[in-house]
């Protein structure tokens, strides 16, 4: 199908594995950059109406959104840090995170799931990561919704008063890299494993109190190289541990889907001041008709492409279009924005599904701001 937007840039992926014959589907259990045919996107939009003709109530909605941060905490009391596996493929996809990385190292499938909990869920029709959804076949069709103005009240020009920063986590770092939405680290460790660079300095934040307390409990935090804080993006009044302009990179895995839409635009401008000129915003998420995004049930949706997980936690599925906006209204500028559509199989059950994952990176100008 053609990509929700632009069309697909050049890139190295280092998945590489092209369906070109139709009789070997079932022989690996993933192929590479699949081109979707015109029926099978009528399907995925015929699956997206159904699934969002219904939204839930705006109190209900309101009661998600207060208590985001706890169904967070929920999750990870439950799965701690065996569910999100670490991504040692951030290296290949996002070299920026070790710059002075041997490119041979690590090389790893791109798998945003643990090979436990890929397994466990296979067959079942219906997981993603770990927020289980039954397939959705209801008939009816109904109205897409149309997509709520992003809005943004926050200034986007630099901040005149600031707090003083003179000895900050960090500040005698020469690369800092701040993951958001750090979650139990499966990020964050592999970093500080990959990047041997003695100037680094890798700060991680997340609002659930409870994956903040997972990283630093980890015998792999080290203090002298790592900072990990708890941060809710969406409040204005959580400030950051370092001073605006100081960082190189802001990392964002699966994270951005988890915030309200209309709060988007703040958190990707609060994230930009922070980078030096120069300095990237790299981003992987959720694309739209993403298997998740079809899976969801009639009932889930709480606005348009944006829905509740049997668990209370949120996700919503984006296009390159829009993360483009996000960025660029933010002041940064394009280097990359991919639609990475991967068909994965389960060969055991002869299933196929259809992920759809959006990666982008984005840079702040490296002149002078306006
Ligand atoms: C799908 S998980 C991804 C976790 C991690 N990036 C990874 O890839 O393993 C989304 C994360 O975003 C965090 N999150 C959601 N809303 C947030 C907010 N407003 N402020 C900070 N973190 C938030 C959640 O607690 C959760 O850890």
């Amino acid at each position: 199908m053609a990509a929700p937007s632009e069309a697909p840039e050049r890139r190295r992926p280092f998945g590489r594995r092209f369906l070109t014959d139709p009789t070997r589907l079932f022989q690996h259990n993933a192929w590479d950059n699949v081109e979707w045919s015109e029926e099978q996107e009528a399907t995925a939009k015929s699956k997206v109406q159904e699934n969002s003709s219904q939204l839930l109530p705006q109190d209900k909605q309101e009661e998600y959104e207060v208590n985001a941060k706890r169904y967070w905490d929920d999750f990870y009391k439950i799965h701690e840090n065996g569910f999100f596996k670490d991504r040692h493929w951030l290296f290949t996809e996002f070299p920026e995170l070790a710059p002075n990385r041997n490119p041979s190292q690590n090389e790893d499938s791109l798998c945003e799931f643990s090979c436990k909990e890929v397994s466990k869920n296979e067959g079942l029709g219906s997981c993603e990561n770990g927020h289980c959804t039954l397939e959705n076949r209801a008939e009816n069709q109904l109205n897409l919704l149309k997509s709520s103005p992003r809005f943004c009240t926050e200034e986007l020009a630099p901040q005149k008063l600031k707090q003083s920063y003179e000895d900050y986590p960090g500040s005698s770092a020469s690369y800092r890299i701040l993951e958001v939405g750090c979650g139990a680290g499966n990020t964050v460790f592999p970093i500080l494993q990959t990047n041997n660079d003695p100037g680094l300095f890798v700060y991680c934040c997340d609002f659930s109190t409870t994956a903040v307390d997972l990283v630093q409990s980890n015998v792999e935090y080290d203090s002298s190289r790592c900072f990990a804080f708890v941060h809710d993006l969406c409040n204005d009044q959580s400030p950051f541990p370092m001073p605006d302009e100081s960082l190189d990179i802001v990392i964002l895995i699966f994270v951005l889907s988890a915030i309200l839409p209309e709060k988007m635009q703040c958190v990707i401008n609060k994230l930009s001041r922070l980078l030096k000129p120069g300095g990237m915003i790299l981003l992987r998420d959720y694309g739209r008709y993403d298997l998740a995004q079809l899976r969801f049930k009639k009932g889930q949706c709480l606005s348009a492409n944006f829905y509740v997980r049997g668990d209370g936690t949120r996700v919503y599925f984006f296009t390159q279009d829009e993360l483009d906006d996000l960025f660029t209204r933010a002041g940064l500028q394009k280097i990359q924005n991919l639609v990475d559509r991967r068909l994965q199989v389960n060969r055991g059950k002869q299933m196929t599904m259809y992920r759809v994952w959006i990666q982008c990176k984005y840079q702040k100008p490296a002149g002078p701001q306006l």
